[in-house]
């Protein structure tokens, strides 16, 4: 036996047994009760499923988007559904002086925050990258930036809390996928910056956890409209997505993947044969209905 598989097959066993015998903590929905909770991009997709959820729960919630009239219905919809409370605020994220504002607004309507679900994403296409440079500054600013003026807010009222942070990210941010350049650049860079966050959280004993969301194709409106034609691949609903993220955000989880093992196992070829990863991608596309598009 080779010195290597000498070290590896212990080492694989110890971590086998490490996460057997590790004391996992069930999800119980009465966790997020009476909970305040800031829900981004909360007016459709994802986010609206989040804040019905969350509600359900019996959650404080606080919800943003841009769409007035539609966040007033997921409103009216969340005081049914059994919210402690339900508020929102408008606004585009655009502008990083609204993610800051929206932080003050809980301050001052909740009283404190004990978690931040940075969910929203800009519009962007689904082709060819274009080479409109403007276009990635504006999404870098409204899909990365934002999160990290509302998180850098935040912190005061998450320390006080020891409140936790969910980060709603994608595949495309682990992984090249094609027609997604100016997106994926975005998700890479909220990686990077969480991931290095946390790490500084640990080293200073900061009692706020970061759970980064790392999503599949999901059934959303949005996306079924811009890439069902051409992605093969067939979507995740997103109420169960919207669920899953919260339980990973209330255990404190590191990262969520949904759905589980598809993700991971696209994970595990990335770091293994990437080249392999990438051509079985590209094959899940159909080109002939991009260019119907
Ligand atoms: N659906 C999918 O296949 C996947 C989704 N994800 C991730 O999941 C999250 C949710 O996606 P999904 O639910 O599909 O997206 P949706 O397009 O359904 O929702 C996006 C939300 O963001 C809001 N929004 C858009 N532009 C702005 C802006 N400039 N300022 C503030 N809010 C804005 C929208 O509301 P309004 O227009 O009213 O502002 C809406 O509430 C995203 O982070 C996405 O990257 C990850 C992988 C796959
Ligand atoms: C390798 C497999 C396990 C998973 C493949 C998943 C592929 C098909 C998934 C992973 C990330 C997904 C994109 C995404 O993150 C977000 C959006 C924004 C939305 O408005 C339009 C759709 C779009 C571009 C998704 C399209 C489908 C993608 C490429």
């Amino acid at each position: 036996m080779g010195r290597l598989q000498k070290i590896l097959i212990p080492f694989a066993g110890l971590v086998l047994a490490f996460w057997f015998y590790s004391a996992r903590e069930d999800f119980k929905p009465e966790m997020l009760k009476g909970k305040r909770v800031i829900v981004t991009g909360a007016s459709s997709g994802i986010g609206e499923q989040m804040a019905y959820h969350l509600a359900q729960m019996g959650s404080h919630l606080l919800i943003t988007a841009r769409t007035e009239a539609k966040l007033q219905k997921v409103v009216a919809r969340c005081l049914e559904l059994g919210a402690a409370s339900a508020q929102h605020v408008s606004g585009s994220m655009e502008d990083t002086a609204f993610a800051e504002h929206v932080v003050k607004e809980a301050e001052e309507l909740l009283g404190g925050l004990d978690m931040l679900i940075l969910n929203h994403i800009g519009s962007s296409y689904f082709h060819y990258f274009d080479g409109d440079v403007g276009h990635v500054r504006k999404l870098l600013e409204t899909n990365f930036l934002s999160y990290v003026a509302m998180t850098v807010s935040a912190l005061p009222m998450l320390k006080e809390s020891g409140g936790s942070i969910v980060v709603v990210s994608s595949m495309a941010g682990k992984v090249g996928f094609p027609f997604t350049v100016p997106y994926s650049a975005t998700k890479f860079a909220l990686d990077g910056f969480f991931s290095s966050l946390r790490q500084e959280f640990a080293l200073q004993n900061t009692n706020i956890s970061i759970t980064l969301c790392i999503l599949g194709f999901i059934n959303t409106d949005s996306a079924m409209k811009a890439a069902a034609d051409v992605v093969l691949i067939p979507p995740a609903p997103k109420e169960e997505c919207a669920l899953e993220i919260i339980k990973g955000g209330a255990l404190r989880q590191r990262e969520v993947y949904y759905k589980y093992a598809t993700i991971k196992f696209s994970l595990l070829l990335r770091d293994w044969a990437a080249d392999l990863l990438d051509y079985l991608i590209r094959r899940e596309y159909n080109l002939e209905n991009l260019e119907k598009k």
